[in-house]
């Protein structure tokens, strides 16, 4: 399904953060954003998956108008965040982990595990046993079981060891190519590319540009002006 947000304003409290956010994300391919430390990033998937109401501005899957819409609506209607920090119980196993998010669908326990075999060896093991590549995969694969069409995943290769973010990546990608739409966070240029169809670069609440990952490629200087300290 295409994801659009269009003109969206969002913040917290008194502040704004979003100032006019819009970008599209065609059925079965990744977006990256790109941003610096408070961009404005994790706001951007939080008010996309009902969990920040937006001020203004539209947010459809579809077509199908979502924005202000109650998170537990947006994730029925397809929407999953794989949050940042990963986000499992301490006391719960993988097992049940993966029995709680479940909902009924293509996406399931044994085609999960397929996937990310890594957790079927995990499965008797609780949360605070995991390494942080074993709970960024079983993040995914709550995601998945609750059968979305758009995956939403902030900044999922954060402190992970080198083979571990590559995988994945590659997990991800994979993920795209099947046919699920993705808006990925991420804050390296090279990470984006590893997975990304485009990029969005995200500076002062607005999207700066939108490059295809071969401008990205042939012009790595395109997201300087967004990712340099200096230039702020
Ligand atoms: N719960 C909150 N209440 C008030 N302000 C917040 C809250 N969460 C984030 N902010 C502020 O909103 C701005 C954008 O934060 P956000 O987390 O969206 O950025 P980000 O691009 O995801 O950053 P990071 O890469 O550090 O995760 C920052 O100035 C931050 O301090």
């Amino acid at each position: 399904m295409t994801l659009t947000v269009e003109d969206v304003h969002s913040g917290y409290g008194g502040g704004t953060v979003l100032h006019g956010v819009g970008l599209a994300i065609p059925t079965g391919t990744a977006l990256a954003v790109l941003g610096r430390n408070g961009a404005g990033k994790t706001t951007l998937v939080h008010t996309i998956c009902g969990l920040i109401k937006p001020r203004a501005g539209r947010i459809a899957l579809d077509g199908l108008e979502l924005a202000g819409r109650p998170a537990h609506r947006v994730a029925r209607a397809g929407i999953a965040l794989v949050p940042q920090g990963r986000r499992v119980f301490a006391s719960l196993t993988v097992a049940e982990h993966l029995a709680l998010s479940r909902r009924r669908g293509e996406w399931t326990v044994p085609r999960v595990l397929q996937l990310l075999p890594r957790l079927q060896e995990r499965l008797r093991n609780r949360g605070n046993q995991l390494s942080g590549g074993e709970a960024q995969m079983l993040a995914i694969a709550r995601a998945l079981l609750t059968q979305p069409k758009v995956l939403l995943l902030d900044e999922p290769c954060e402190g992970l060891a080198v083979d571990l973010a590559d995988r994945v990546r590659a997990v991800v990608a994979e993920l795209a190519r099947g046919g699920l739409t993705v808006l990925l966070v991420e804050q390296q240029p090279e990470h984006a590319l590893a997975v990304a169809d485009r990029v969005a670069l995200l500076a002062d609440g607005m999207v700066a540009s939108t490059h295809t990952a071969a401008q990205l490629r042939a012009d790595p200087s395109l997201t300087d002006h967004v990712l340099s300290v200096a230039s702020h």
